[in-house]
């Protein structure tokens, strides 16, 4: 894996709402670069503009002047090729009507031969463990069989990089430590680029490379914390080495720190 090359680079971005009449500013001055095969989290607190800043990252929102995002060696006004957003809200993401691997396919139609599509989601169903339930319809599928086939669609389409906003949030415990996994596995095998938000310190610091902190109103990045936990990781021996509670311990800090 190099951390080293960029995928994305972002510099001085900014993102203002208009609301009513008014200005509000979410998001200021943010300056990071995300390296290729990185996996990043960002955390913050309720409302200060994570999932904002995934959509810059795609170009889905307008940037303030001076700003600059850029993916590869483009700069972003629109989602690059090879980018793919995942949701929490996987039920209103798959189409009820569709079997599950018609829902996979949705990437793809259109984009690929029929013969490579019908590979490329037989592949995505095996590495999410649903390879028998191509026939299935989603909604008889549990909320983690759901998310799976959300993260199955978005594999489907061989992304370089996933950008996950609390992909697991709505998860039980038990789901989503099997999820996180998962992910790790799925990274480990594509060496895909993941930026991913979340609110919870456990899951950022176990799955994550580095964890950016963003805080304040408008928001800037407050804290960039390195995680250099071993790999493979491990839910029990992970989560009980000293390093790691030393982690938990200060990216929690990070996040209660006050705003400034
Ligand atoms: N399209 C929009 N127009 C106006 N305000 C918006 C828009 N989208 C988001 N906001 C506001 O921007 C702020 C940041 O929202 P965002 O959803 O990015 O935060 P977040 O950190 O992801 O929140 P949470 O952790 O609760 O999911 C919030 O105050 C929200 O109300």
């Amino acid at each position: 894996m190099t951390l080293n090359s960029p995928s994305y680079q972002v510099v001085n971005l900014g993102v203002d709402f208009i609301v009513g009449r008014e200005k509000k500013s979410i998001l200021s001055e943010l300056n990071f670069t995300v390296g290729k095969g990185e996996f990043l989290s960002i955390c913050g607190p309720s409302g200060t503009g994570k999932t904002t800043l995934l959509r810059a990252l795609c170009g889905l929102v307008a940037t303030t002047p001076g700003s600059l995002v850029r993916y590869a060696e483009d700069e972003v006004t629109s989602p690059p090729e090879g980018v793919v957003l995942v949701f929490q809200n996987y039920s209103a993401s798959l189409l009820p009507w569709r079997s599950v691997a018609r829902n996979v396919a949705l990437g793809l139609e259109g984009k690929v031969p029929r013969a490579e599509m019908n590979e490329r989601i037989s592949r995505a169903l095996e590495l999410v463990g649903l390879a028998g339930s191509k026939k299935d319809y989603p909604w008889r599928l549990s909320g983690g069989m759901q998310q799976r086939v959300q993260i199955a669609r978005a594999l489907a389409v061989r992304p370089d990089v996933l950008l996950m906003d609390e992909p697991f949030g709505a998860l039980d415990a038990m789901t989503k430590s099997a999820m996180q996994d998962e992910l790790q596995r799925l990274r480990d095998a594509t060496n895909a680029t993941v930026v991913f938000v979340t609110h919870d310190i456990e899951e950022a610091v176990y799955l994550s490379d580095r964890v950016l902190v963003i805080n304040g109103t408008p928001a800037t990045i407050t804290h960039e914390i390195g995680v250099d936990l071993p790999r493979p990781r491990d839910q029990i021996t992970t989560k009980e080495s000293d390093e790691y509670l030393k982690l938990r311990h200060k990216v929690h800090q990070a996040i209660h720190a006050v705003a400034p």
